[in-house]
């Protein structure tokens, strides 16, 4: 049987990281949306495990974790993705997510979601590709995460399916970012006051400013990124950086320029999806 998912791109405004020994407490806390734009995956029963990636034969290492920690019966994954890997968007956790959910189906597991999202949890944690994007995929929208790890804690800051532009400039590999402490420190004190003042005043607007001043306060943003948040706000657009991501996140197109993509905030979470892709 062949089985299909999707899990939509997360970009993280702000967020706080929180080390533990186990894979499934570890996570961070902050706050991201999700966005329309995603990881569509497809999986069937096969001689050996194989995982293609926008048509090539991947390493997709948390792709690989997910299956080994769901199943040691070898299937065919391929996941499209309609963002880059490395960009901040979330791709190494919706490519996990999507592949769990497609490989429930696939092989009749019977896994209940949250066992699904645990384990695409555990695949990002211990590739360290990633720390929250998946339980925000659990659930979608503008996500903020309470508690760090499994089980998801979460809350939500009610938002219509609002446009969203980005431009990337290059990939910023999570693992790198997150084996620095001095880095890390920096993102847990500005990471920890964000959250605050966002539970103070949760809007999409606080979350806007405050994901800027997060990106800054942490020396996060590039020279480029930064020139092109200004730009937006000259425009008296919002935008800040796409943790973790050399890439710009934007309300408006007005100040962004090269390849802009368009998406909108998903309003969903990731889900499988039958035969006429719903
Ligand atoms: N299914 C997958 N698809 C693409 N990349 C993956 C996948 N699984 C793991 N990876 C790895 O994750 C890395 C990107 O992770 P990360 O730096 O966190 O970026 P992102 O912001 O896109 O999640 C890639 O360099 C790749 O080695
Ligand atoms: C910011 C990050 C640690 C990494 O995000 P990405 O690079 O998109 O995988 C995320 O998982 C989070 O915990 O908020």
């Amino acid at each position: 049987m062949i089985g299909k998912a999707f899990a939509p791109s997360h970009i993280t405004g702000f967020f706080y990281a929180h080390d533990d020994p186990d894979p499934l407490k570890m996570g961070s806390c902050g706050c991201g949306f999700t966005l329309e734009a995603g990881v569509h995956t497809a999986s069937w029963p096969s001689n050996a495990t194989e995982v293609y990636v926008d048509g090539m034969p991947s390493e997709a290492s948390t792709t690989r974790t997910v299956i080994e920690l769901l199943t040691d019966k070898p299937v065919h994954v391929e996941s499209d993705m309609d963002m880059p890997v490395g960009g901040g968007f979330g791709a190494s956790g919706a490519g996990a997510f999507s592949t769990a959910l497609a490989v429930n189906r696939a092989l009749g597991l019977g896994k209940t979601y949250n066992e699904l999202s645990y384990a695409a949890h555990v695949a990002e944690v211990k590739n360290r590709t990633g720390l929250g994007d998946v339980a925000g995929m659990t659930l979608g929208g503008l996500v903020i995460r309470l508690v760090p790890g499994a089980p998801f804690t979460l809350d939500r800051i009610p938002v219509e399916a609002k446009d969203i532009y980005c431009v990337h400039f290059g990939p910023i590999s999570t693992k790198s970012v997150l084996s620095d402490p001095r880095e890390k420190a920096l993102i847990n004190e500005a990471g920890k006051k964000c959250l605050k003042e966002l539970l103070r005043q949760p809007t999409f607007e606080q979350f806007m400013r405050l994901s800027r001043k997060f990106s800054v306060d942490t020396g996060l943003i590039s020279p480029k990124a930064l020139d092109t948040v200004e730009a937006v706000e000259a425009f008296d657009g919002m935008a800040s950086m796409a943790m973790l991501g050399d890439t710009v996140f934007s309300t408006i197109p007005e100040g962004l320029s090269g390849n802009v993509i368009k998406s909108r905030i998903s309003l969903c979470g990731a889900r499988p999806i039958g035969a006429n892709n719903e």
